[in-house]
């Protein structure tokens, strides 16, 4: 690397870290704002007008609201620099505004949404006095709905929102900073037990008890669990469960969480799941129908390269990553994304202690003390953007980790 390009390249970082700062408060309420909002998957009204009217008040984004789902977004800049009919490096920055039941932000959607937009007028303020970039940039911002529930990027990918972007780029929040966790294959079981309703005390032999099957149906996944490797997960609620002590249940509902690191496992551990809740049915006398009703949230694929440069920008700016992070291992639509595009996924603190889905992460994630966390991981990513699109070699490098990870996984 010339000393002139290290010198370029540093000068776009010093670029994106000040604009960043310029419009701190500004995102700061972008956030608060959403956080102040919740709303669950799919309904996110509020944050998604909030964000068209945060990119729409620069005329430089082409805003398109409602794209290709009713509260998803995309807003594009550029492209810059390049030499005509060179291809156009598209960099994509994701941000995420879904809250959770009852608890609202508890997994701080609303800070990912922050991040996104951060680090996109960051890389902007980088690029636009740029002529002499190796490609052609733009910059593609996408609002994508419904992560913890209904898998908002999948239908997104199925509808080619991410046919044209190039590299992907957005953070999560959770207990400590890493630049890669890998985050564990999820699939949905919706398990339904018809019965037959009778009066509890009068004909309790004419019923057929739906809520006997669902008690059994959780057991034995209780018991089938000490059975199961250390990283596979099955959990799960009965989201229906009767109507009243003397009234048989007629009609049941579980809602269950199946997770392993490997899709063969998952076939595995879905045959044994489904094992134990035609048990229940056949115990009791109750019809079941099991359906997957979201589609399933893969794993998302390492990119080393990605993650090395995350990590120096990062440190650069003070961030610390732990030798062996224990983070945060849930699932998430972006695996799905990282099977067709390139990209990172960090995890970032925010400075509490508090575990996510709870009440005091909430609040953690509206609190004015997880700005500074939040823009330097914003800062860390644009960062990371810049040397990608700087730097044809690391391009390279990428694309060429992003091959190999798909390589591993057959
Ligand atoms: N269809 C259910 C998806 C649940 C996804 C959820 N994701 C997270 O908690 C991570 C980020 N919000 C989960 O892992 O339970």
């Amino acid at each position: 690397m010339l000393s002139g390009d290290m010198e370029k390249r540093q000068q776009m970082k010093d670029d994106l870290q000040r604009c960043i700062d310029a419009h701190k408060d500004e995102l700061h309420s972008l956030s608060r704002d959403i956080w102040s909002n919740p709303e669950l998957a799919g309904n996110e009204k509020h944050a998604h007008d909030r964000l068209v009217r945060f990119f729409s008040q620069d005329q430089t984004w082409t805003v398109q609201s409602h794209y290709k789902l009713p509260t998803a977004f995309k807003a594009s800049w550029g492209p810059v620099s390049g030499g005509v009919g060179d291809p156009v490096l598209n960099v994509g920055f994701l941000c995420e505004y879904d809250a959770l039941p009852g608890i609202g932000h508890a997994c701080g959607h609303n800070l990912i949404a922050e991040v996104g937009a951060a680090a996109a007028v960051g890389l902007k303020a980088a690029l636009e006095n740029q002529t002499e970039l190796p490609l052609p940039v733009k910059i593609t911002v996408l609002g994508t709905p419904a992560e913890e529930e209904l898998g908002g990027k999948i239908e997104l990918i199925n509808a080619g929102a991410f046919a044209d972007i190039d590299l992907v780029f957005m953070a999560h929040p959770a207990q400590q900073d890493a630049s890669f966790h890998p985050c564990i294959i999820i699939e949905e079981m919706l398990v339904k037990y018809y019965g037959k309703a009778s009066h509890a005390a009068a004909y309790p032999w004419e019923g057929v008890n739906a809520l006997d099957a669902a008690v059994l149906a959780y057991s034995n996944i209780s018991v089938l669990r000490q059975q199961l490797k250390p990283d596979w997960r099955i959990h799960g609620i009965i989201k229906h469960g009767g109507e009243k002590p003397n009234i048989i249940p007629a009609y049941t509902e579980l809602e269950f969480y199946l997770r392993t690191p490997l899709l063969k496992d998952l076939c595995d551990l879905k045959a044994k799941a489904e094992a134990c809740f035609r048990a229940a049915a056949g115990a009791t006398g109750c019809q079941v129908e099991i359906t997957a009703p979201t589609p399933t949230y893969y794993n998302i694929l390492p990119n080393a390269t990605l993650a090395s440069l995350y990590e120096s920008n990062g440190k650069a700016l003070g961030i610390h990553f732990p030798e062996q992070p224990t983070s945060f291992c849930g699932s998430t639509d972006f695996g799905n994304v990282s099977f067709i595009v390139p990209g990172i996924h960090p995890f970032f603190y925010i400075c509490t202690d508090a575990l996510n889905h709870t009440e005091e992460y909430t609040e953690a994630a509206g609190a004015e003390k997880a700005q500074l966390y939040t823009l330097r991981t914003a800062k860390a990513l644009s960062m990371t953007a810049v040397d990608v699109v700087c730097c044809p070699d690391l391009l390279k490098k990428v694309r060429d980790d992003f091959r190999l990870a798909k390589l591993k996984q057959k």
